[in-house]
């Protein structure tokens, strides 16, 4: 609604209105008077934003407008054209999902954006590293929320920044529809595109075919092929509460808690403990929209106070609704606020949650998730699909720590960055392993060890990780993320089977071994070109002569070049099988006069051709002359000249590198570990079990080489991932995020809740 005598103009007042709007429904019902007025139609995203700036002409819009112009001018959007010819539907109208969404309307992309709530409800208060906060002020934070990031601790209600972000994506011409749940993905059918199954099933979202598909869902939604990791660490209980924030002088004086962790401050826990029976891990109280508390609080003082009713080793009972007493809930939330803040707050009332009950509520940090990969391509019908998760549907944060939306700006930047590759024709497996290269690095990212030049900040992720490497991770790895890709070899391997049934000295089981004797692909040739072959002259030990044979002809007949001699074939140790790939893909082509790899067969035939090259780099600077005495790879592959690490025997032995690894130097990956000549042929030790290592199932973190297997957290032996897992270098353990973390704080004394 329109605020009286605030601007003579109407649309100056509407645009007032706008920009003061407290609720998701008032912005959007001014927003959508303030376009109507001005007769700018937000649907035309591409001129929107520079039609509403030309049309209302305020001196208040002004400094929002520089704002904005300043990011949209930089080279990482090329003016808005990156991105310009694609589409994205954005699952999820949480802060993150709202970020990813106007970077990519400021990339060109035509964004659509559901959520399936109708409010911004949420009170809880997240904590901002400085580089967010910087990146708020911006996109114009201050001038949507005046407050923002007064207080002596740097902080902002989950709704607030959902506020700021909806005004600044409606601004730049993204839709956004609240009440529209997203039920899955639509397969393309004829014409038609990728599409959203919705509900309601006539809202118009559900007509908007796509390219790009965000997932932002907060975690309850993992679209299809997405593996989800559970790391399970010792049982840790969270409890949030929020109380009415009257903004009194009163309340004005009472200090926050950046975080006080029970190791640093003994005395008030144990007061806490011994004279209102709340026992507690470590506790931090923000004064934001409301009084926010967030905790961790031992079980047995839950169950002396009643809070859980009945103990349970399995956490998910436990914490069970029918296993909580809400009231007893509320009570503990209540003292614990009350005594931590030194009976200070005055008349201390919750506040009320979505459904208007005292926001208090009881979480399981136990188990954390995390998905393998944040990215993948999907193809059908010649139609693909670049799916991308950010915000907690990635990486569920440990909200004590506050890290949650720190790391979900990034990888939403990571995100964005990725998307313009795609929009710019970058082939799918390298923008994927270049998005994974990013993945590992954000649960390592700090405040203290990301790039301080925030000026600089972009999508770029060279301007905020220093020391970057993006290709850390390789397409070969990414494989699996490249659906269609894989179901391909299936039917490759189905086919070969089909034409060459009921051959005698012939049983294809796979796409290697099967192929060695040359039998295989002589009955090949013989069943779709009898006339080249006859098959009784063959004698099925004679490998050479057979393949040789056979690679001839498809050389004279089809112009397919073999992909290694024939005498390999009976030297080589393991036939490979990308190689293989590419040559029977191009084999069924010419037989079935496919020639030109079309629609979906291009992604298929990408995939295994940069498989096969990046493969054989790989194997080359990995297994080198290993690998030539025993194997089939070509030997046009490149030779290695990296200088080699020698990996240390076992953790007791290990000498200790300088300082701990959970610095800014663990942001540059482990580069491909390359290997002497003298280390080939594999007999090193593994650094955990200490048995025998070969060369083919090793990897390395920090100079250690060890089995793959065997890379597990020392505290709750989870499985690490490289960028995943922390190394405390004095003691030579590896630890994964939960664990690190509490080991850290352990020893870290002094540092009292920087981290919070
Ligand atoms: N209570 C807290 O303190 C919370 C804190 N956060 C913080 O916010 C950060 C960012 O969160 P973010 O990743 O953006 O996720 P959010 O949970 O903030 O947002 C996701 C949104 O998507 C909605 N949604 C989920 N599934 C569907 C669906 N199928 N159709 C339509 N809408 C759907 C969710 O609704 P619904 O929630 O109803 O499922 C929610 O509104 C977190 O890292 C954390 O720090 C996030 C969530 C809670």
């Amino acid at each position: 609604m329109v605020k009286e005598a605030d601007s003579v103009n109407p649309s100056h007042a509407l645009f007032d209105s706008f920009v003061q709007a407290q609720t998701c429904k008032e912005t959007q019902q001014n927003f959508i008077e303030l376009c109507r007025h001005l007769k700018v139609e937000p649907r035309d995203y591409k001129h929107f934003y520079s039609k509403l700036k030309d049309r209302l002409n305020y001196w208040k819009a002004k400094d929002l407008w520089q704002k904005i112009d300043k990011r949209a001018a930089h080279p990482d959007y090329e003016q808005g054209q990156a991105c310009h010819q694609n589409k994205c539907l954005v699952l999820g109208a949480g802060p993150c999902g709202l970020r990813t969404a106007i970077e990519l309307a400021l990339l060109g992309t035509q964004v659509a954006v559901l959520d399936k709530r109708v409010s911004f409800s949420r009170n809880n208060v997240l904590h901002l590293w400085p580089y967010t906060i910087r990146d708020l002020l911006n996109l114009g934070a201050k001038k949507f929320y005046g407050r923002f990031c007064s207080g002596s601790i740097h902080h902002i209600s989950i709704r607030q920044l959902q506020l700021i972000l909806l005004k600044v994506a409606l601004i730049l011409g993204v839709e956004v529809h609240t009440g529209v749940t997203f039920e899955g993905l639509l397969e393309p059918s004829g014409s038609t595109g990728w599409r959203a199954q919705v509900s309601p099933g006539s809202h118009r979202a559900a007509a908007f075919e796509f390219d790009v598909f965000i997932s932002a869902g907060g975690g309850r939604y993992v679209p299809d092929g997405f593996k989800i990791k559970e790391l399970r660490g010792k049982l840790a209980i969270g409890i949030t509460a929020n109380f009415v924030n009257r903004r009194t002088k009163q309340e004005a004086q009472v200090q926050e808690i950046s975080g006080v962790a029970r190791i640093y401050n003994q005395k008030f826990f144990q007061a806490l403990h011994s004279e209102i029976g709340v026992d507690l891990e470590n506790i931090v109280y923000y004064k934001d929209d409301t009084h926010y508390f967030v905790m961790t609080a031992k079980k047995g003082s839950l169950l002396k106070k009643g809070v859980i009713k009945q103990d349970f080793p399995d956490v998910n009972q436990l914490l069970a609704p029918a296993n909580v007493n809400q009231k007893a809930l509320e009570e503990y939330a209540y003292d614990a606020a009350d005594f931590s803040t030194d009976h200070m707050l005055p008349d201390l009332e919750f506040a009320r949650d979505h459904a208007g009950r005292p926001d208090v509520a009881m979480f399981d940090f136990t188990c954390m998730h995390r998905a393998e990969n944040a990215s993948l391509v999907k193809e059908r019908k010649g139609k693909r699909l670049l799916i991308a998760l950010v915000g907690d549907s990635l990486v569920e944060p440990f909200w004590p720590l506050g890290t949650g939306i720190a790391r979900g700006f990034l990888a939403a930047f990571d995100t964005a960055w990725m998307v313009r590759n795609w929009g710019k024709g970058g082939l799918p497996l390298e923008l994927l392993a270049e998005r994974e290269s990013m993945y590992q690095l954000l649960s390592q990212t700090t405040p203290e060890n990301i790039s301080k030049n925030y000026a600089s900040y972009s999508i770029n992720p060279s301007t905020r990780y220093p020391n970057i490497s993006m290709s850390s991770i390789k397409p070969t790895q990414v494989k699996h993320t490249v659906l269609d890709s894989l179901r391909r070899l299936e039917d490759l391997l189905s086919w070969c089977q089909k034409n060459t049934a009921g051959y005698k000295h012939v049983k294809v089981k796979d796409l290697s071994e099967s192929w060695r004797s040359g039998m295989a692909l002589c009955a090949l040739i013989h069943n779709f070109r009898p006339e080249l072959i006859n098959l009784s002259s063959l004698d099925e030990y004679n490998i050479t002569r057979n393949n040789k044979l056979a690679f001839d002809l498809m050389e004279r007949e089809f112009g397919i070049t073999p992909v290694m001699r024939a005498s390999e074939m009976i030297t080589c140790e393991k036939i490979d099988q990308l190689s293989m790939v590419v040559y029977l893909t191009q084999i069924r082509n010419a037989l079935t006069e496919k020639d030109t790899p079309a629609g979906n067969e291009g992604l298929f035939l990408e995939a295994c051709i940069t498989l096969k090259s990046i493969f054989n780099n790989i194997c080359f600077h990995l297994f080198a002359s290993h690998y030539f005495r025993s194997s089939c790879l070509p030997q046009s592959a490149p030779t290695a000249s990296h200088p080699t690490t020698r990996p240390s025997r076992c953790p007791e032995t290990a000498r200790p590198p300088p300082s701990s690894t959970r610095s800014s130097a663990t942001l540059s990956k482990d580069p491909v570990v390359p290997v002497s000549s003298s280390e080939v042929g594999g007999s090193e030790l593994c650094y955990f079990c200490n048995k025998h290592l070969y060369v083919l199932e090793r990897g390395s973190a920090e100079g250690k080489f060890f089995h793959r297997s065997c890379f597990n957290c020392y505290q709750c032996g989870s499985t690490l991932r490289q960028g995943g897992y922390a190394f405390l270098s004095d003691m030579g353990r590896f630890y994964c995020e939960l664990h690190s973390a509490a080991e850290e704080e352990e020893r870290d004394e002094g540092h009292i809740g920087s981290q919070v």
